[in-house]
């Protein structure tokens, strides 16, 4: 569909109708890697698997669009130049493995559409409905704090001396490589504060960006983003930006969402996106999540179409979600989806 090479905010609105007025996001990436096999306990993480694994990659991506899903993140929030370097690779390996995300995710993307054709997939409500499921590729940016591997995109504290500038030059050439990368967007996922966000406005403008991109911030309640800034400011920076289709909140609890989104579409025309977590706490030192006994994939389905009348036009889940979860959310939504290419929206 061209989506990257068209009047961004025109190619979202024609993306969701053709999605019925409701998109599913994926679920949690490296969740699923993990459930398949993958120790993640390393500093590149799930981006650890684009060399030692991207079979696996491909599987799980494959198993989230037979769930149901429109949009499919690439495993690329933690992969950097500067993470890869740490490990030995060149900078030009450095940049093909971050290309090979994206590739990895299309060739999925590929296979799903070929595949059903000839007949063994089925998902989605039902067979007519499957067969139009629009897909769009998202290439994962994650926050400098994802790089630093201790758990810092939960806190948004990168202390004085990281400044705008520094944020800027760090995420420079990923930006840049990623936009070229055949992605049909740039996801830039779990933003933890204010001055990320702008760091990465800023990336989009000078270096003439020309796909489109989310800005999806992490949530420590229903006001504040985890750093404790405004989630209205964190919106604002976003919103300004032609460039940005979508706006909104992941790997946050599910409890937060109904209050954010209401808050969010106060702020903005954009569409709004919100895959949150499981409502579990990550222990960064470990590199494993901590159970909570008042979630499950019950309670977070259950919110759905709450979401979804709230404003949410995209809606998936994050860290800890799994396909089963996804399957539930495209079950769920296809009861406030329209039917492929009516006008209405959903919310
Ligand atoms: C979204 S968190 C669970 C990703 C992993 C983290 N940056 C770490 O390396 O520990
Ligand atoms: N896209 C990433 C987000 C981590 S917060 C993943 O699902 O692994
Ligand atoms: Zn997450």
């Amino acid at each position: 569909m061209d989506f990257g090479l068209r009047d961004p905010a025109a190619a979202m609105r024609d993306f969701l109708q053709q999605a019925g007025g409701c998109a599913v996001v994926d679920g949690g990436l490296a969740t699923e890697l993990e459930a398949n096999g993958a120790d993640l306990n390393d500093p590149l993480w799930s981006a650890k698997c684009l060399f030692s694994s991207p079979d696996l990659i491909r599987k799980v991506h494959l198993d989230y669009l037979m769930a149901g899903a429109n949009i499919i993140i690439s495993a690329s929030y933690q992969a950097t130049i500067q993470g890869f370097e740490a490990r030995g690779f060149s900078q030009k390996e450095s940049e093909a493995l971050l290309f090979k995300s994206v590739e990895i995710a299309c060739e999925a993307r590929g296979i799903f559409q070929s595949s059903y054709r000839n007949g063994p997939y089925t998902v989605g409500a039902d067979e007519a409905s499957s067969r139009k499921q629009p897909i769009l590729v998202a290439a994962s940016i994650g926050s400098y704090g994802a790089f630093l591997a201790d758990g810092s995109e939960y806190s948004g504290d990168y202390g004085k001396e990281v400044t705008l500038q520094t944020l800027k030059d760090f995420h420079r050439r990923r930006v840049q490589v990623l936009a070229e990368s055949g992605a049909d967007l740039i996801a830039f996922e779990t933003i933890p504060n204010k001055i990320e966000a702008q760091a990465y406005v800023e990336l989009l403008k000078e270096n003439n960006i020309r796909i489109p991109a989310w800005f999806s911030f992490c949530s420590k309640d229903e006001n504040d983003v985890v750093s404790g800034d405004s989630v209205l400011e964190c919106i604002a920076v976003a919103n300004a930006c032609k460039n940005v289709v979508a706006v909104g909140i992941n790997c946050t609890p599910p409890r937060y969402i109904q209050g954010l989104i209401l808050s969010i579409r106060k702020a903005t025309d954009k569409p709004i996106v919100v895959y949150p977590n499981s409502g579990e706490r990550y222990d960064a030192d470990r590199k494993e999540w901590v159970a909570s006994t008042s979630n499950s994939e019950e309670d977070f389905v259950s919110y759905v179409s709450k979401w979804s009348e709230a404003g949410a036009s995209l809606i998936g889940g994050c860290c800890r979600t799994t396909p089963k979860t996804i399957r539930a959310i495209a079950e769920a939504l296809s009861n406030v989806r329209s039917a492929p290419q009516a006008t209405s929206a959903c919310n």
